[in-house]
């Protein structure tokens, strides 16, 4: 009788065939380990710990305040954004790399509001979108004197109308892993002229994106997910450089000037999208994240989201068949989610803590959620088979009861 779902055989000849298995050896992964958690911290690549020892020795080190220019530190935004750009189908000059997602999207917001000030009512987003945007959208909309409409996905598309200011949505969601079709939602915004702002957090790196085609004009994103920037990298933003000549930053910092170095009491903004900096960037962070995304654009994106699709059934075939009290909740379609799995389980949190204590790295998202990240240049077949593996056995023998897996710990 042929097994119900993949065996550990299967899963080594997976691998063996896999065309990207070269990949993780770059890598720095701790031994016994099985990292499912990329898509909240990207793992160190092994370039980038090179690249800080010459970013700290040599350019801080011996080139002190030099490497500004010798070593274009002041270029990084804008050349880190022109590589973001690829990986978004973007055009050069469209992306800068600055500040975190959140401060990003209050730049954005605050920007377009300024530009259309009128009668609009509302700031529309999703109920349940990551934290961060729900409550820079709150406090938007408090200064502008607006309501904030935070709906359930299946009410959006309505509820998009005359007095609706402004849309922030969130690509792929944190959580389920639900993906939006960013052309059809962003069709729907321009037919009623209202400015839509993407959240790719989650996206970039992980999913198939084209700024372009889908005539997206507005996108705020993350560093330290599956762009492997490093924890606390520097996120970014996206203006479609028709767009860009009508927005000005709310944050007028020297380094958003058309000279910075001409010293000027005066604010002249940069004509381009180094418009919205506003201090000192933070040049390591920023250099970690070039090692990151250097790394992106050399593998090929269609090999990353095709592996993604494979794991992504891999895993789900197992856990159908293996825990199957853990209720999936990501859309099965490939081209309605992201590079994440998320099951449901309401003992959710102390089976995560003792699936860490296994040595399998995934997440808890409240109130009851299990979310295994799938990042194709370091994740193969074993590991999936391992984790499910682990899985299965920490539900059959019940150890996720223990006491010491209750405790909650400051960062879930
Ligand atoms: C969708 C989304 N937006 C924003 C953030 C937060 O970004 P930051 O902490 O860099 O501001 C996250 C994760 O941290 C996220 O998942
Ligand atoms: N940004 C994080 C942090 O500083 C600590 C722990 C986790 C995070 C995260 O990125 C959370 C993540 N955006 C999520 O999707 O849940």
């Amino acid at each position: 009788m042929t097994s119900p779902y993949p065996s550990l055989s299967e899963a080594e000849a997976r691998d063996a065939a896999d065309p990207l298995r070269e990949w993780r050896d770059r890598f720095v992964l701790p031994e016994g380990v099985i990292y499912l958690d990329g898509n909240s911290l990207g793992a160190l690549p092994r370039a980038t710990s090179v690249l800080m020892r010459d970013a700290v020795d040599r350019q801080w080190g011996s080139g002190l305040i030099r490497s500004w220019n010798d070593a274009d530190w002041i270029g990084a935004p804008r050349r880190i954004g022109d590589k973001i750009a690829q990986l978004i189908r973007a055009a050069p000059g469209e992306v800068v790399v600055c500040d975190s997602v959140t401060v990003n999207l209050y730049k954005l917001m605050m920007a377009l509001l300024a530009a259309r000030p009128g009668q609009d009512k509302s700031i529309l987003t999703e109920s349940g979108n990551f934290p961060t945007d729900l409550h820079v959208a709150a406090g938007v909309a408090r200064q502008h004197g607006m309501t904030l409409d935070a709906l359930p996905r299946d009410q959006i598309a309505d509820r998009i109308g005359p007095d609706t200011a402004l849309i922030v949505l969130t690509h792929v969601h944190y959580k389920t892993g639900e993906r939006f079709d960013i052309a059809g939602v962003q069709a729907l915004a321009d037919a009623h002229n209202v400015p839509l702002i993407w959240d790719l957090s989650h996206s970039v790196g992980a999913v198939p994106l084209d700024m372009g085609s889908d005539t997206a004009r507005f996108a705020v994103g993350c560093g330290y997910k599956y762009l492997n920037g490093g924890p606390g990298a520097p996120g970014f933003l996206y203006v479609s450089a028709e767009a860009l000549e009508f927005l000005g930053s709310p944050i007028q910092g020297w380094m958003g000037h058309a000279s910075p170095f001409a010293m000027t009491d005066g604010y002249i903004p940069a004509p381009g999208i180094e418009r919205f900096l506003a201090g000192t960037p933070p040049m390591l962070s920023l250099l970690a994240l070039e090692g990151g995304i250097d790394l992106m654009l050399e593998a090929d994106s269609d090999a990353l989201w095709s592996k993604s699709r494979a794991l992504f059934d891999f895993l789900t075939q197992l856990m159908a068949a293996r825990c199957p009290d853990l209720a999936p909740i990501t859309p099965e379609r490939a081209d309605q989610r992201g590079s994440h799995a998320s099951f449901a389980h309401p003992h959710a949190w102390p089976i995560n803590r003792a699936l860490i204590e296994a040595g399998v790295i995934g997440d808890f998202r409240t109130p009851d959620v299990l979310r295994l990240g799938l990042t194709p240049l370091y994740l193969g077949f074993v590991d999936l088979w391992q984790a499910v593996d682990r899985l299965a056995a920490i539900i059959d023998d019940g150890r996720w009861k223990r006491a010491e897996f209750s405790t909650m710990s400051k960062v879930t």
